[in-house]
């Protein structure tokens, strides 16, 4: 054997460090992905609330950059894979698009500082070209490193393990799986808390900058704890450009086949052996291995697609429902660490008692079979999302259609009044009082009489809004206001004061003073007691309220104000709390977790033991990327066909996935299962090639003549 071959052959069967069977460098790897892991997580928890509340765009639009974004992280694997199987090896490539990634989170968490543009100090920014151009810089460059590490962290955590540690191999899956858990459980659970902290150089805002910049730090902690293992690690070279190689075979193969179409030329067992002629058996085999299960793929992005609306829809949905669980407050945001927790519970008690029972059982689950079930039992969480909404869908205000407009009428004149709208509806409405609910109009322009005073005024509503007229003590003064027709964003509360009291009037929690007869605009409120204190400079008196998740009230405050000592004032709910509790999301997250459990860690596994060696990463990008294809399925669906009810939406998705699960268990009856080493070792005998067994056999007997060698010459050394 040549010096060159055999360091070649010394490097790929290095001697790797154990602690309990397991190579200690995986030590390293788990915790680099804990922390990358939980710099993702972290920021996505927070990404759509960004986009919505700091460059205020509408749902629609924060939910379908959203998605891109992770279609996009799911898509770059393969850059990734391509440099690291190609050219980089593993190790280099998740260092240097590691620093990528860093250095997206940093700019990132630097868009969402308000102060950077807020010029003129009120709060909120002035240049939102200048904080989008910034985050969706970040968020690129976030999309390049976390998609392009993500296939070769775990094919270099698999690389680690010997083949004597098979079994080591199947439970480092599950570990790290519970790792990316973990690390996205704790963010979840952290920068929400995080983003809810008031801070700003000029004004007090929500903390997105604290919220984004913890993430980029732990993003650097997980550099530099790689970088940490650098001496532990099996790192395989790459063999040249393999992915070009398997493009050039697969286009020679097809080419080949349509020069020789005519019947004069026998059929081959498959059409990749139509590139017999000018590649070798070995890349041939690969190829086949690569596509036989690259096809398999094809049905599986639509798991994915109900998979990751959690993290929108889902949350979206849990914003209409109340958290309140006696013991502890859940954010809608929050609703989303169900999964993680979950996970952490499922994984051992899968692989520990269920599969071994059903194991014991006799009964055959195969992978391919656990990933048919997991996509049933995602399905089976759509359909109890669907049943939720329903029951949500019965606790919301009936909100007008886009050619009807409601009304609603504040009488703060100091006796009842009888309104008459357009000469049809009237109104009795005591002092101090409002309708009781909306009046829903199908024409806008109306005629308002107040009969007792008869003063008549004519107003021009809003189509498909909603609006408040306020009566003050003067009622020939009376003025449209316009309301939210929406639930308060996020679970809080909307609330707003109309000034009946002779002067103007300080309240906390308003923008700014309240002039006699005006009504406020909304701010919002979160859940729980609230104190509110008035005041006119001279006199002040403070009253509280407790609030639920989503409602609106107009508070009226009474000319009597301060010699009730603030009791008088009056409470009218616009729209009324939720009533829905987030725990009705439980199953669906059970179910979906499940599902994932079944589907995720397995598809995962299956991926690395399904690959050749030199393609390990190629593999486990094809599996990311039904992940992208799945988010970009939800963008095409949820989007463009919109359906006028979310119920529908989710049934709609269910029955989706059962039909593809159908496509895909048939697909799988055919699918046999290879051991990739088994077959290359085959073929590189039939070959006439050393088998890797015996090079590895050779190279330790090589080692251990080496240092027996040493220790004779420092023996005689020492002698001397
Ligand atoms: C395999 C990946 C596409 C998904 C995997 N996600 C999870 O493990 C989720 N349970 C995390 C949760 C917080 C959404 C990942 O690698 O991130």
């Amino acid at each position: 054997m040549t010096d060159e071959k055999m360091d070649e052959t010394k490097k790929k069967t290095k001697k790797t460090a154990e602690c309990c069977g397991f190579p200690v460098s995986i030590f390293f790897i788990v915790v680099n992905e804990f922390c990358e892991r939980f710099s993702y997580y972290g920021m996505r928890a927070v990404l759509v609330l960004y986009f919505r509340y700091f460059l205020l765009w509408d749902d629609d639009l924060a939910t379908s950059i959203y998605h891109a974004f992770v279609a996009l992280c799911y898509l770059t694997p393969i850059m990734g894979a391509i440099i690291a199987d190609s050219w980089l090896g593993k190790f280099k490539t998740i260092i240097y698009l590691s620093v990528v990634y860093a250095v997206g989170q940093v700019v990132m968490a630097v868009s969402t500082i308000h102060d950077i543009t807020d010029t003129d100090r009120d709060g909120t920014p002035n240049n939102f070209t200048l904080h989008i151009a910034l985050s969706m810089l970040g968020l690129i460059l976030i999309a390049l490193g976390t998609g392009g590490i993500k296939p070769c962290v775990a094919a270099f955590g698999g690389d680690q393990f010997q083949e004597h540690q098979s079994r080591q191999l199947n439970t480092f899956f599950s570990v790290f799986y519970l790792c990316i858990n973990g690390g996205s459980l704790l963010s979840t659970l952290i920068t929400p808390v995080l983003r809810a902290q008031e801070c700003g150089i000029h004004t007090q805002q929500q903390c997105y900058p604290l919220a984004f910049g913890v993430p980029a730090a732990l993003m650097v902690v997980s550099l530099v704890v790689f970088i940490s293992g650098s001496g532990m690690y099996v790192k395989t070279d790459p063999e040249g450009n393999i992915i070009w190689a398997v493009c050039k075979c697969i286009g020679f193969a097809i080419k080949n086949r349509f020069r020789h179409r005519s019947s004069a030329h026998p059929k081959r067992e498959h059409w990749m052996d139509w590139a017999n002629e000018k590649y070798d058996k070995l890349l041939i085999a690969q190829v086949k291995m690569v596509l036989k299960v690259l096809f398999l793929y094809i049905p599986l992005p639509m798991f994915w697609t109900l998979f990751d609306q959690k993290g929108s829809r889902w949350t979206l949905q849990a914003t209409t429902m109340s958290g309140d669980f006696r013991a502890f407050i859940l954010q809608p945001d929050q609703m989303q660490t169900v999964n993680p927790i979950l996970i952490l519970t499922m994984v051992p008690i899968m692989d520990r008692i269920i599969f071994p029972l059903i194991k014991k059982c006799g009964l055959d689950f195969s992978p391919l079979k656990r990933m048919t079930v997991g996509m049933l039992f995602a399905a089976m969480a759509f359909v109890c999302a669907a049943l939720v909404q329903i029951e949500i869908d019965k606790t919301l205000p009936d909100f007008p259609s886009s050619s009807e407009s409601q009304l609603k009428v504040v009488n703060m004149f100091n006796s009842s009044l009888n309104v008459t709208i357009s000469h049809k509806d009237t109104l009795l409405i005591d002092s101090l009082e409002s309708s009781a609910g909306y009046v829903t109009l199908d024409h806008q322009e109306i005629t308002v009489s107040l009969n007792s005073s008869g003063i008549t005024k004519n107003f021009s509503l809003i189509a498909g809004g909603r609006q408040t007229l306020i009566i003050p003590s003067d009622p020939s003064v009376m003025y449209l206001k316009e309301d939210i027709k929406s639930k308060p964003r996020e679970g809080r509360n909307a609330v707003r004061f109309v000034n009946g009291w002779t002067a103007v009037l300080n309240i906390t929690n308003l923008e700014s003073n309240l002039e006699p007869t005006v009504i406020s605009n909304y701010s919002l409120v979160a859940q729980g007691t609230r104190k509110f204190v008035l005041s006119n400079g001279a006199q002040s008196c403070e009253f509280s309220q407790t609030f639920g998740f989503g409602s609106s009230y107009t508070f009226l405050i009474p000319s009597t104000l301060f010699s009730t000592d603030c009791k008088s004032i009056k409470a009218v709910e616009d729209i009324q709390p939720n009533s829905v509790h987030m725990a009705l999301q439980i199953p669906q997250y059970f179910l979906i977790t499940t599902g994932e459990v079944l589907f995720s860690v397995t598809g995962l596994q299956f991926s690395y033991s399904q690959a050749p060696k030199n393609m390990k990463s190629v593999l486990q990008a094809g599996w990311l990327c039904t992940n992208a294809v799945g988010n970009i399925i939800v963008l095409i669906v949820a989007e463009l066909g919109k359906l006028p009810k979310q119920w529908a939406e989710y049934l709609l998705f269910a029955s989706l996935l059962v039909a593809v699960s159908v496509i895909f268990s048939v697909m799988a009856y055919f699918y046999t299962y290879i051991d990739p080493a088994e077959v290359e070792a085959q073929i590189r005998s039939e070959l006439g090639f050393e088998p890797e067994e015996e090079k590895k056999k050779e190279t330790l007997e090589m080692e251990d003549k080496d240092k027996d060698q040493q220790n004779e010459q420092e023996v005689k050394q020492t002698k001397i």
